[in-house]
C-alpha cells in the first residue's frame, strides 16, 4: 500500500519528453537567491564567500536502497539527503553554508517527481539558511535514481578547531541531542503497512530534521567528540570509541524513555533494537568533559580500557549484538 504524498515517479511527462534546459528551468527558479553567492547556479560553477576554515562533506540515497515509491516522495527524498549532509556539517561543529546536487535517474522519470524533489531541497535549505549552489544531472538504467548531495559549511570563527570522532577521554559524559530509533520504527511501521501506528516515526524516516544548531553550540560548549547518529548508536559509538581509544558505557535506565517513545508502536524487543541500532536519525552523539549543555540527554560515560580490553561500547556493561546498518552488508548481496 502506497503512503506517499506527492507525484509517484513514475506517471506523468517522463524526463526524455524534456531535454535538460528544460528540466533545469523547473527546477532552479525553486533555489532560494542568496547574499553569499557571488555567481549562482548557470554558470560553469558557483562562488560562495566565505569567511573562515571550509567543512565538505557528500551522501547520496539510491532509490531501492534508501527508499521506496511506495514510502516517500520526491520531496521527502530531497529533505531527507539535504538533512543527512547538514548533519554531518553539524557535527563538525560548524555551520552549513551550501550543496550541490546531483541527480542521475532513468529517462522515464516523472519530471513532476523531480520537480518535487527540487522543491524538498529548496525547503530544507531554506529552512537551514543554506544555499543550493548547483548540480548536475545524468541519465541512468531503467529503474535506478539516485541523489547524491555534497555540502560545504563554515567553523564558528577563524582558526577555530572541528570536533573530531577521536577527541573523547576518560571521564567524559557521553550525551545524544535530539531523538533515538524514530526512524527506525518509522522504517519497521512502513515495511509492515502499520504507518498509521505512530506518524511522528514514520515522518522523521521520511523527513529527519537534524538538531542543527546543537552541533555549533556543543562545540563552543566544549564536546571533545562528535558524530551524527546515521548507523545506529551503538555501530556509532563505536566509531568515537575506536577513533578515541576508548570505551563507552551506555546507561539502559538513560535509554529507557527513548524507548517508552515507540515500544507501544513497534514492540518492546524492536524498541530497543531500533534505539540501539537504528540509522538514519541524524541526531547528534557527543562526550563533553563537563555538564553536558541543555538539551542534551547524557546516555552513559567514558572510561579508559582495562589491559587487554579492546576500545568499543557496552550497554550495562555488556558488549551489545547490534551491529547497525551496513551498505554493503545489508544491501541484496546479489552479484552485478
Ligand atoms: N568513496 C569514498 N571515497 C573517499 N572517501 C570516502 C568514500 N566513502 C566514504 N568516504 C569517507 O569515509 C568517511 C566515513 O564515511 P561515512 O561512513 O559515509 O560517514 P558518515 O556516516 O558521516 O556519512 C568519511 O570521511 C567519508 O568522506
Ligand atoms: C528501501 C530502504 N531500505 C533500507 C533502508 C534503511 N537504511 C538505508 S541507509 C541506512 C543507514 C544510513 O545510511 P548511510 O547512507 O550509510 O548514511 P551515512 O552513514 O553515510 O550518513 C538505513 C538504516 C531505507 N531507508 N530504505
Ligand atoms: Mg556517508
Amino acid at each position: 500500500m502506497s503512503t506517499r504524498t506527492g507525484p509517484s515517479l513514475t506517471g506523468g511527462t517522463p524526463l526524455r519528453g524534456l531535454d535538460e534546459e528544460e528540466v533545469l528551468g523547473r527546477i532552479l527558479p525553486l533555489f532560494a537567491p542568496s547574499a553569499d553567492l557571488i555567481v549562482p547556479p548557470g554558470d560553469d560553477a558557483a562562488v560562495l564567500a566565505t569567511e573562515s576554515r571550509t567543512i565538505v562533506t557528500t551522501d547520496t540515497v539510491v532509490l531501492g536502497r534508501d527508499w521506496l515509491d511506495a514510502w516517500s516522495s520526491g520531496a521527502d527524498v530531497g529533505t531527507k539527503v539535504v538533512a543527512q549532509n547538514l548533519a554531518d556539517v553539524a557535527a563538525m561543529g560548524g555551520r552549513p553554508t551550501g550543496v550541490l546536487v546531483t541527480l542521475v535517474a532513468d529517462p522515464m522519470t516523472s519530471i513532476d517527481w523531480v520537480v518535487d524533489l527540487a522543491a524538498g531541497i529548496a525547503a530544507a535549505c531554506q529552512q537551514a539558511g543554506v544555499a543550493v549552489l548547483g548540480g548536475d544531472l545524468s541519465s541512468a538504467p531503467a529503474g535506478v535514481v539516485m541523489v547524491s548531495v555534497t555540502a560545504l559549511g563554515n567553523l564558528a570563527g577563524a582558526g577555530s578547531a572541528p570536533v573530531l570522532r577521536s577527541g573523547a577521554r576518560a571521564g567524559d559524559r557521553l550525551a545524544v541531542r535530539g531523538s533515538l530509533g524514530l526512524a527506525a520504527a518509522g522504517l519497521h511501521l512502513l515495511m509492515h503497512d502499520q504507518a498509521d501506528r505512530h506518524p511522528e516515526a514514520v515522518n522523521v524516516q521520511r523527513r529527519p530534521d537534524p538538531p542543527l544548531e546543537a552541533g555549533p553550540e556543543a562545540a563552543a560548549a566544549g564536546a571533545s567528540a562528535m558524530l551524527d547518529v546515521s548507523d545506529g548508536l551503538v555501530r556509532d559509538g563505536g566509531r568515537i570509541a575506536r577513533a578515541s581509544g576508548v570505551v563507552l558505557e551506555l546507561d539502559r535506565d538513560a535509554l529507557r524513555e527513548f524507548v517508552a517513545q515507540i515500544s507501544d508502536a513497534v514492540g518492546e524487543e524492536t524498541a530497543w533494537d531500533c534505539v540501539l541500532a537504528g540509522g538514519e536519525e541524524h541526531s547528534l552523539l557527543a562526550t563533553f568533559p563537563g555538564e553536558a549543555p541543555a538539551g542534551w540527554h547524557v546516555i552513559g560515560a567514558v572510561r579508559s580500557p582495562a589491559e587487554g580490553e579492546q576500545p568499543g561500547v557496552l550497554l550495562d556493561g555488556v558488549r551489545p549484538q547490534h551491529s547497525g546498518w551496513d551498505h554493503f552488508r545489508n544491501g541484496e548481496g546479489r552479484r552485478p
